[in-house]
């Protein structure tokens, strides 16, 4: 049954990582030996009934790239991020630790053995190709790759990279922070992969070998090969980081015992010196898995060597190798245990990360300071400090080489100094130049400004423009689909209507020369018509004329016959007339002055006689004036205002007559009692004296008073007769009787003579009538063969309708719609200025606010650091 070793890990902090790797059989191992190791990837190993378990194992089949990408490949990161590492082999001679770390042919030194493209190549090469393909990919400001190559050979330090064969062992001193520094050991600056490969080319000639019985190239040293990367960045605040990380890749020597590799002599030292390394290692590395506290890292230069790889700082890998034939088993064994214990050993890594280049230089500065007066103290305290030789001589040796590094920090210090100053008067110029580029550019943020607010605006103003374009473009397009639409079907309409008004025209043609002839006929009737026409108002002209002037010669007779023969007799009417009157006023006056002088009017019938003179004034001047009036119009016009006059003074008078008539009146009814008192007395009379004369003369003087009486009575009765009807028959009797005769004697007149003109007219209009009655029949003939042509026409028309072919209809012409198109934008866009306006108006804050956002980069500022630029800068 098989024992399991190794187990699980139980402490804090990281472990050492520990793989195994079997080599393939040897050509003479393979006839004589078997195989008693076999692999149960990824992490078990059996070797005969052993299995042992660790990070993982390698079977004699796995590539040396294998073993790089788990192994070395998540180191490089670790290195560069800067930690320290260390990968070393363990295993017996000849088991593929030289292969594994520098791979290859042993003979690879002096061949043309290529690292790069060789699947042989080990993880040294490998991991130098990689360390320059990371720093390609870094974000970094700079970095330093250094190489240095040492081995261990009798307990002496040797550095395989210095060109002097001869050179003493280099010593071993532990530095201020604990950690251990190998005086005077050649650091060499790399810069690529190459470069890398040459070194160890050379280094690896140098290693020396030996032959022993296990392994002809056997080599009896170990050998340190460390590549150390230190990178510079800048942070994102701008803090200037400095990395340190480095890889220490250590090829031990073979593990075999003396005995058994046949050593003699020489040899026997050498492999007392070589297992005492190792035996220390490994008791290290036991106390180490144990948590032990004294851990004996001096005892052997290998340990102090690997003393914080080993449960210190570092990120740790063992590569532990074996031979899988059944003679290595022993040492087989004793590896498989040694790696097994070593996976307990638990390190702290420490990232080597410091933030200022001037801060480092600082602490040290300090750190030295300090010490020096620690160490006058010391003196100025005691007059003596015992310390052993060896010690004494390490101080000694140790304060030279600070004293060393201290000159040599102080000579960069005061570099660094001058090139201060330097810098300091560069950054004053460039201060200077930076002042005036500041206000160069103050200047030009405000123009830049300024030219902002005004694209800002030229933006809105070309937005709204643009909108307003793609506004009119959509309305335009549907215009087009839309016209174009309506064009094709007023095409396709247009097509048949030209169709059909070809057809049509021939048609008409055809039938145009028939119409013609008819329309040149009934042209030639029209023109017969309008020449008699001519002829007829001609005629009728001079009929007219003549008939016009016969009858202003009548008209001219007829008033020159009422002049001289009319009107003369109307006057003597009229004077027969007012003489009439004129008597009848006389007989009133002479019956009024009757009856006053038999004392029957008052005084008043004398005011009523006297008022009757006026009237006989007029009619006797009307009398005598009578000449005057020998224009008919105008006498008729004054006379008729005369008689008004008279008709209103008529009327004054007949209300006194109406006066004296009340009186009269009363005259009488007392006449009426007289005679009733007479007519008593009669009776008496005729009663008492009838046959006497008294008698007689009595009834004598009655029968007088009684005819007395009634002539009175008759006078007054006739004054009552011509003071009703005064009106009528004193003014407007006589004006209308007047008026009545002449107007009777004016129609007779007229009546007269129209007849004598209407009689001619007649004659005259009778003649036109019978012109008239020819000529009408002639054009009642004229146009009834005007109507014929006409009717022709008609006919012929009627004729083309039938044979013309209808335009057909092909669908509805497109409606009319009036679209309010902007011929112009100006039309319906706003005016620029107003636009602008409008936008200050809403942006008024914004514009305000408006800032430019730039900044310029330092290296403009480096381009300005001569006084040449300067002037450019200053010209721009
Ligand atoms: N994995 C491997 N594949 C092929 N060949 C190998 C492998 N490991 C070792 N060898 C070969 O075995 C031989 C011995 O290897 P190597 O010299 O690397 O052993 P070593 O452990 O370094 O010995 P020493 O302790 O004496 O230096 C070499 O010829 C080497 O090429």
């Amino acid at each position: 049954m098989s024992q399991l070793y190794g187990g699980s890990r139980k402490k804090t902090g990281q472990n050492v990582k520990v793989v195994v790797r079997v080599r393939p059989m040897a050509n003479e191992e393979s006839n004589s030996n078997q195989i008693i190791v076999s692999c149960n990837p990824p992490q078990e190993i059996q070797a005969k009934d052993k299995k042992y378990t660790f990070d993982r194992v390698f079977s004699a089949n796995s590539s040396q790239t294998d073993i790089y990408n788990y192994v070395i490949k998540p180191m490089v990161n670790d290195v560069l991020a800067g930690y320290n590492c260390t990968v070393f082999a363990y295993g017996q001679t000849g088991s593929g630790k030289t292969y594994t770390m520098t791979g290859g042919d042993p003979d690879a030194a002096n061949n043309n053995f290529e690292y790069l493209i060789d699947e042989r190549s080990g993880c040294i090469p490998r991991i130098a190709t990689h360390i320059f393909e990371q720093l390609g990919l870094m974000n970094i400001c700079g970095f330093s790759v250094k190489v240095s190559f040492l081995e261990l050979y009798n307990e002496e330090v040797r550095d395989l990279l210095n060109n002097d064969i001869s050179t003493s062992s280099l010593n071993l001193y532990i530095d201020l922070k604990g950690s251990v520094y190998i005086q005077h050991l050649n650091e060499v600056d790399v810069f690529n992969s190459k470069d890398i490969y040459e070194l160890i080319r050379k280094g690896t000639l140098k290693r020396r070998t030996a032959s022993t019985l296990l392994n002809n190239h056997s080599s009896r040293s170990h050998s340190v090969f460390t590549i150390t990367v230190s990178t510079q960045e800048i942070t994102a605040t701008g803090l200037e980081v400095l990395k340190t990380g480095k890889i220490n890749l250590v090829d031990l020597a073979g593990s075999e015992n003396i005995a058994k590799s046949g050593a003699k002599d020489k040899r026997v030292q050498e492999m007392a010196n070589i297992n005492r390394s190792l035996l220390t290692l490994g008791r290290v590395i036991t106390l180490l898995a144990e948590n032990n506290k004294h851990i004996p890292y001096r005892e052997s230069k290998l340990t102090r060597i690997l003393q914080d790889s080993l449960g210190g700082n570092c990120k740790t890998c063992i590569i532990g190798t074996v031979c899988p034939a059944l003679s290595s088993f022993e040492e087989t064994l004793n590896t498989l245990e040694y790696a097994s214990r070593a996976r307990n050993i638990k390190n702290n890594p420490v990232l080597n990360k410091h933030e200022a280049k001037t801060q480092m230089i600082q602490d040290l500065t300090n750190e030295i300071e300090k010490l020096k007066k620690d160490l006058e103290a010391e003196r100025s305290r005691h007059s003596g400090v015992y310390v052993a030789k060896d010690n004494w001589d390490q101080l000694n040796q140790e304060l030279s080489m600070k004293s060393n590094i201290l000159s040599h920090k102080n000579s960069a210090i005061a570099n660094l100094t001058s090139r201060i100053e330097e810098l300091e008067t560069v950054r004053e110029i460039k201060t200077k130049q930076h002042e005036n580029m500041l206000q160069i550019f103050q200047k030009t943020k405000q123009r830049l400004k300024d030219q902002k607010v005004s694209m800002l605006k030229q933006e809105y103003a070309l937005k709204y423009y643009l909108n307003t374009l793609e506004e009119n473009h959509n309305t335009a397009s549907d215009l087009v689909q839309k016209l174009t639409n309506d064009r094709n079907v007023l095409q396709n309409k247009l097509e048949s209507q030209y169709h059909n008004q070809h057809a049509n025209e021939k048609i008409i043609k055809h039938q145009s020369s028939a119409i013609g002839n008819t329309i040149n006929s009934a042209l030639m009737s029209v023109e017969a018509i309008t020449n008699m026409w001519q002829d007829y108002q001609s005629d009728s002209k001079v009929m007219f004329e003549s008939a016009i002037t016969k009858l202003n010669n009548d008209t001219t007779d007829v008033i020159k016959n009422w002049t001289t023969a009319v009107q003369p007799k109307i006057h003597s009417q009229f004077e027969d007339l007012v003489q009439t009157i004129k008597s009848s006023t006389q007989h009133i006056q002479n019956n009024i002055g009757n009856l006053d002088q038999r004392g029957l009017v008052t005084t008043d019938s004398e005011n009523a006689s006297s008022s009757f003179e006026p009237i006989s004034q007029f009619l006797d001047d009307l009398s005598n004036k009578k000449d005057l009036y020998s224009n008919a119009d105008q006498s008729l016009d004054v006379m008729i205002a005369r008689v008004q006059k008279s008709k209103e003074n008529s009327k004054e008078h007949l209300r006194k007559l109406a006066l004296c008539s009340d009186e009269t009146r009363q005259h009488i009814i007392d006449q009426e009692a007289m005679l009733k008192f007479l007519e008593k007395i009669k009776g008496f009379v005729k009663d008492e004296s009838k046959n006497t004369l008294q008698a007689v003369r009595v009834k004598e003087c009655v029968t007088k008073v009684e005819k007395e009486h009634q002539l009175t009575k008759d006078k007054l009765n006739l004054i009552s007769e011509i003071c009703c009807k005064n009106e009528e028959m004193l003014i407007e009797k006589v004006y209308n009787e007047v008026q009545h005769n002449i107007e009777k004697d004016f129609h007779n007149y007229l009546t007269e003579e129209t007849t004598l003109i209407r009689n001619s007219q007649s004659e005259a209009l009778s003649s036109l009538l019978e012109t008239n009655r020819t000529l009408t029949n002639r054009i009642t003939a004229n146009l009834s063969e005007i109507d014929n042509h006409f009717r022709t026409i008609e006919e012929l028309r009627t004729g083309i309708e039938q044979e013309l072919i209808p335009v057909k209809r092909t669908g509805d012409t497109p409606k009319q719609t009036f679209v309010n198109f902007p011929k112009k934008l100006t039309d319906v866009a706003l005016p620029r200025t107003l636009l602008l306006q409008k936008f200050e108006e809403e942006h008024q804050e914004d514009l305000q606010n408006v800032s430019i956002d730039f900044s310029i980069s330092e290296d403009l500022f480096d381009d300005f650091g001569t006084e040449e630029q300067s002037e450019r800068l200053d010209n721009s």
